[in-house]
């Protein structure tokens, strides 16, 4: 009803219009005589154009959202909602995600990620790679490289084709420029014509300028605020797309979240440390995209006047003339380039520093707890003190610098150059004596208004230098991020090689030919992985920690062997160090295989629990579901009581309790966006908390106990149920009686499990156990019943001996501590 009246007040208001301007035209052509105002003339023209363009943007508008409304209300009714449409939409090959809007969620399209794309891509950056080799950083004031890397990204990521709305977008923002710049001239004409008609003492004609200045306020608003328009939305969608590429890169299966920390480029043209990835991933692609949309606006703008204004001018005051003011603009502003600090240097110094000391107080938040303990509050100060004078001296170096060059800008394109300007356009007056005075003023205004146009137009231009310094700086950054996640990302991915590795087919070259291009990584990834296997088994290999070095790396175990089968259990057990989470990163593949063979079950059928308890911001259930959502829990057939059953098992049926229910979120807010939707033919209440929003004041890891926790990912296990389930430390921050529960549990249930401990006790629950003694030696034993089972009789009696004097010793410090009591006790 409501868009019905706005299409009509559109329609009416055009209609209406239309009238208006034919009555004016042609009934009331006295009212254009009395005022001295000619209807052709380009004000009241372009007037028109601008009040009825505008009433045909508004009723276009107001017309799609009625289509847009309507289509929703025929199409997109709940009932047909389902599960699936949430996610991935087949018949729009684009995933739809709910982002909350205004109390409601908004369904927002994302295009399926086209693998081919980035790994053609690819080849983009490691040609580039090749071909620029990998010099030191540059001292220029805009980076050497600055236009081919900005050009690999315009291609690739910002107009990857021709026909784009971004292209659109800036056609758009060119037209408006010369748009506006054409608006200028006639508004300088006009303004001479003013002050000719005031000095002239003819007052029907002054009326006249003055109505046509108004007149032209609307077009010229209309286009001005055009021009910022197109640049913000410019922005947001270069950086639209640079995020969504970066995004698709770095949460890709290929887990490249994970091995850029081992992507180690040496050049100073390509570091970049992962540690602050979140600060290029965040502010250094607004800083780029917001800078780029701009530098149209800051470049394109003056740029355009220039040439408009030189065109103009030089009928009003020669070629000579104005070559004799380019030839000053250009000399000075020579001048002041050369005179230039290095802003792009600068810039870069910043943001890096900037970022450290981002960094350090993120990581004081997060480890709160720990340093209270610790009372390590002073050295924390004198740390992040350390930090922010380093910020410190750099700001004042910056201010410094630009304070000294400021003065030199402020002389040369503030004062010099204007005066150039009156220079220049008081000459035709002073040169041409048959003018009449009020001909010579009107000239001299609307030169001296050009003139200073130009002045200021040139300035702008100079001015830009320095934004484009810090484009060149930002620009640098955003490709040194897209080319590591491509390094990252590649199949052939060289730990550690950074450039020198990147594009090399290091696995299928000769031994010879890679001893010449890499001196250190002298053996390459030669493992072989056997998926599908119903079991688990590990032949001759070797644990190495990745690195350029490649298999001749640091070796923490050298040829691993040994093989259970799916319904046998393992525990791996030795000192600190030694290599036993580095296993689980082998059968993972987060680590390469340099060696051996490596025989696992289907990616599909294990479950990993690492070290760490990873409990993110969701609510209760999405911990025990993680990694699957609400509605994949759903459509698996999982009932919120069946996770209440799993909380029951691992002993944490109390925390329904506490916090009310399993949609409990730390943050409450989250929990209010809800949706209904159509589950295997029930309706259910969709929660969407798991998006991750919050205000980080509560969560998780400070609601739970160490021991609570690691039961909550417990739980976790049993939900997913997976064959084969590999444990690291599950259950160190659990008390014995639990834990015996739970294993029992868990075999009862039939799982595979892996285990990797300190704790000697677990042995009654495995029946196999790999003792990692040294980086050379090992042993893998069948465990009996709890008991320890020896290859042979020599080992069994030294083991009995060794548990023997171990018990002889016990026996010693009882006396000795029975005499010393009894001693005191005198
Ligand atoms: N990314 C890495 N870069 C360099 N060295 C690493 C890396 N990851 C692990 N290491 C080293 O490998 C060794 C083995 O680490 P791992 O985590 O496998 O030990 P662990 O046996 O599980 O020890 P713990 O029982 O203390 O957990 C350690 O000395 C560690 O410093």
């Amino acid at each position: 009803m409501e868009m019905g009246e706005k299409v009509m007040n559109s329609a009416l208001s055009v209609s209406v219009l239309r009238d208006v301007v034919t009555r004016l035209r042609l009934k009331n052509n006295h009212v254009f005589r009395l005022l001295n105002i000619n209807p052709n003339s380009k004000p009241v023209l372009l007037f028109l154009v601008s009040i009825s363009s505008s009433s045909l943007i508004v009723l276009v508008y107001n017309l799609m959202k009625v289509v847009n409304y309507t289509k929703q209300r025929i199409f997109d009714k709940p009932e047909m909602s389902s599960p699936r449409r949430q996610f991935y939409n087949k018949s729009t090959e684009c995933r739809e995600i709910n982002v909350p809007y205004k109390n409601r969620n908004l369904k927002v399209k994302i295009d399926r990620m086209n693998q081919d794309r980035y790994e053609h891509d690819k080849l983009t950056f490691k040609r580039f790679t090749r071909e620029n080799g990998s010099e030191g950083i540059s001292e220029l004031v805009v980076e050497s490289k600055f236009l081919k890397k900005l050009f690999v990204i315009w291609r690739l990521v910002l107009i990857p084709k021709v026909l784009h709305p971004n292209s659109t977008i800036l056609l758009g923002q060119l037209l408006c420029l010369i748009a506006r710049t054409w608006m200028s001239l006639l508004v300088t004409k006009l303004d001479g014509q003013i002050v000719r008609d005031l000095i002239g003492l003819r007052g029907r004609s002054f009326l006249r300028g003055i109505i046509y200045w108004f007149l032209f306020a609307f077009p010229a608003s209309y286009i001005n605020s055009g021009i910022k328009f197109l640049t913000h939305r410019l922005a947001l969608n270069f950086r639209t797309n640079l995020v969504r590429y970066c995004h698709d890169l770095y949460m890709d299966p290929r887990m490249v979240y994970y091995k850029m920390q081992f992507n180690g480029n040496q050049s100073e043209m390509y570091k970049m440390d992962s540690n602050y990835i979140d600060q290029y991933m965040t502010e250094d692609i607004k800083k780029f995209s917001n800078s780029l949309a701009s530098m149209f606006l800051n470049v394109g703008k003056p740029t355009v006047d220039l040439i408009f204004f030189a065109v103009y001018l030089r009928d009003n005051i020669g070629s000579i003339g104005i070559a004799g003011i380019l030839m000053c603009y250009f000399f000075t502003g020579s001048y002041l380039k050369k005179h230039s600090p290095n802003f792009n240097k600068i810039w870069k110094t910043k943001t890096h520093l900037e970022g450290i000391y981002y960094n350090y107080n993120l990581n004081l938040i997060k480890n709160c707890e720990e340093i209270s303990f610790y009372q390590g509050t002073v050295i924390e100060k004198n740390k992040v003190h350390k930090i922010f004078n380093n910020l410190l001296s750099h700001f004042t170096t910056e201010i410094n610098a630009k304070f000294h060059y400021g003065l030199l800008e402020e002389y040369i394109l503030k004062y010099a150059w204007p005066a150039f300007g009156y220079f220049f356009s008081g000459l035709p007056i002073l040169l041409n004596y048959n003018l009449s005075e009020s001909d010579s003023i009107k000239s001299f205004i609307v030169n001296k208004r050009l003139m200073l146009s130009m002045a200021d137009a040139g300035s702008r231009l100079m001015y830009s230098i320095k934004d484009l310094s810090s484009l060149s700086g930002v620009t640098d950054r955003i490709f040194t991020l897209l080319l590591n996640l491509h390094q990252a990302h590649d199949q052939n991915f060289q730990y550690g090689l950074g450039v020198n590795g990147f594009g090399s087919q290091l696995k299928f070259t000769s031994f010879a030919s890679r001893s010449i291009l890499y001196p250190n990584a002298q053996a390459g990834i030669n493992g072989t992985i056997q998926t599908s296997y119903p079991g688990l088994r590990f032949e001759q290999i070797p644990v190495i920690v990745p690195s350029s070095e490649g298999a001749n790396g640091t070796k923490l175990l050298s040829r691993l062997t040994f093989k259970i089968n799916q319904g046998e259990n393992l525990l791996i057990l030795g000192r600190n160090g030694i290599g036993k989470t580095s296993i689980l990163r082998l059968i993972s593949e987060l680590w390469p295989l340099y060696d051996g063979l490596l025989s696992k079950p289907s990616p599909n059928d294990i479950f990993y629990v690492s070290q760490k308890s990873y409990l993110f911001n969701g609510s209760l259930r999405d911990q025990i579901i993680y990694p699957l959502s609400q509605i994949q829990m759903l459509e698996k057939g999982y009932s919120d009581e069946d996770l209440e059953g799993y909380l029951n098992d691992v002993g944490l049926g109390y925390l329904l309790d506490r916090f009310g229910s399993l949609d409990y979120h730390p943050n409450e807010t989250a929990t209010m966006l809800s949706d209904e939707l159509i589950v295997n033919d029930k309706k259910v209440k969709i929660y969407n908390s798991n998006l991750g929003f919050g205000d980080g004041k509560k969560n998780w890891d400070t609601l739970l106990s160490g021991g609570e926790r690691q039961k909550l990912i417990i739980a976790r296990v049993l939900f997913h149920q997976k064959r084969f389930v590999i444990l690291d430390e599950p259950t160190n921050a659990i008390s014995y009686d639990y834990e015996d529960a739970i294993f029992e549990m868990m075999k009862a249930k039939k799982f595979t499990f892996i285990t990797i401990s300190h704790r000697e006790t677990l042995i009654k629950y495995h029946d196999y156990l790999l003792q990692l003694n040294s980086a050379n030696s090992f042993e893998f034993k069948k465990v009996d019943g709890g008991l320890r089972t020896f290859d042979n009789v020599e080992k069994e009696i030294d083991f009995l001996k060794s548990e023997l004097s171990d018990l002889e010793q016990v026996k010693e410090r009882k006396k000795e501590l029975v005499s010393l009591l009894s001693g005191s006790e005198e």
